[in-house]
């Protein structure tokens, strides 16, 4: 068996294509939607997914509003301008690329925010709205996941996920969007302090790879029919992307997301989509 692909350049430009015709149908009512990013330091991979960020924005017709820092700037240098892009009136959503540099407190900058212009969905708020159920923008890859798993037909209803990593922008939050009632997954997520890591996953029907360690994912630690979704990203000696799931894998799984090619895109098409519902919330609130 050869998986099947879970084509996340293909679905990421389906959704842009539907934001396009609601960017337009906004600008209609007299409302541009403008996401704003603030990127400090120069290292090499956040500054091509920022770069890819404002690109898409073009494509839908989103304002872009970029500011960029040395990685020399202080605590209070990057708030300065988390203020002033919470006091931009064109600025309708926006994302502080993480990670920060180091030094940096990056919940202090996140918490800094104003909640309604939270385009990544990891202000404090947000993520707290995601507790209660309650309406609010949702983080991009968890997100980016959920919605490639969704337009491929694969169940997600009943099925056991075992996510690999804990970080803040994927391990910790993809739990919470998988067992609200309408999604209705089993969540187990593994760490780096996971005793038998292989155990936990032969056991899994979804495995999110998060891990950022090249080829954890090995064929003998999935179960065959799997879906696999590749998340990490380690570099190789030539800057090439290596993925957490090792190529073998797609001859045992059913599913698997191309790394790149699948998770990467779907996270920046559900970036836009929050700053249209964002805009799409007040325009309706106004009236
Ligand atoms: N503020 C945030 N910072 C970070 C997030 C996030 O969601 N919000 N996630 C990651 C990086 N990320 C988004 O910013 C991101 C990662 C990957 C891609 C992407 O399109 N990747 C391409 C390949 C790119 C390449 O060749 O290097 C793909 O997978 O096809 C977009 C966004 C950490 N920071």
């Amino acid at each position: 068996m050869t998986a099947q692909i879970l084509d996340g350049k293909a679905t990421a430009a389906a959704i842009k294509s539907e934001l396009t015709a609601r960017v337009e149908a906004l600008k209609a009512r007299g409302i541009t939607p403008g996401l704003g990013t603030l990127l400090v330091g120069d290292d090499p991979g956040s500054k091509w997914y920022v770069a890819g960020k404002h690109r898409d924005c073009a494509q839908v017709g989103i304002a872009s509003i970029q500011r960029e820092l040395p990685d020399t700037a202080t605590q209070e240098e990057i708030e300065a301008v988390v203020r002033e892009l919470n006091a931009d009136p064109a600025c309708t959503g926006y994302i502080v690329q993480l990670p920060l540099p180091k030094g940096i407190d990056t919940n202090r900058v996140l918490e800094l925010m104003d909640p309604a212009k939270d385009a990544d969905g990891l202000h404090p708020m947000s993520l707290g709205r995601l507790v209660l159920n309650e309406t609010g923008p949702l983080p991009c890859t968890p997100n980016g996941i959920v919605e490639l798993l969704r337009r491929h037909g694969v169940a997600i209803n009943g099925a056991h996920v075992v996510v690999v990593g804990r970080g803040i922008t994927v391990g910790r939050s993809i739990g919470l969007l998988l067992t609200r009632k309408s999604e209705n997954a089993t969540v187990t997520l593994c760490h780096t302090g996971t005793r038998d890591l292989s155990a936990h996953l032969r056991e899994a029907d979804i495995v999110v790879a998060a891990a950022g360690v090249a080829h954890i994912i090995k064929p003998e630690d999935v179960k065959p029919g799997a879906a696999v979704l590749d998340v990490g990203v380690s570099r190789d000696e030539n800057g090439k992307i290596v993925g957490d799931v090792h190529p073998g894998v797609a001859e045992v799984a059913a599913w698997i997301s191309p790394n790149p090619g699948g998770v990467g895109p779907m996270t920046r098409a559900l970036l836009l989509q929050n700053v249209v519902e964002a805009s799409e919330r007040a325009a309706d609130h106004v009236g």
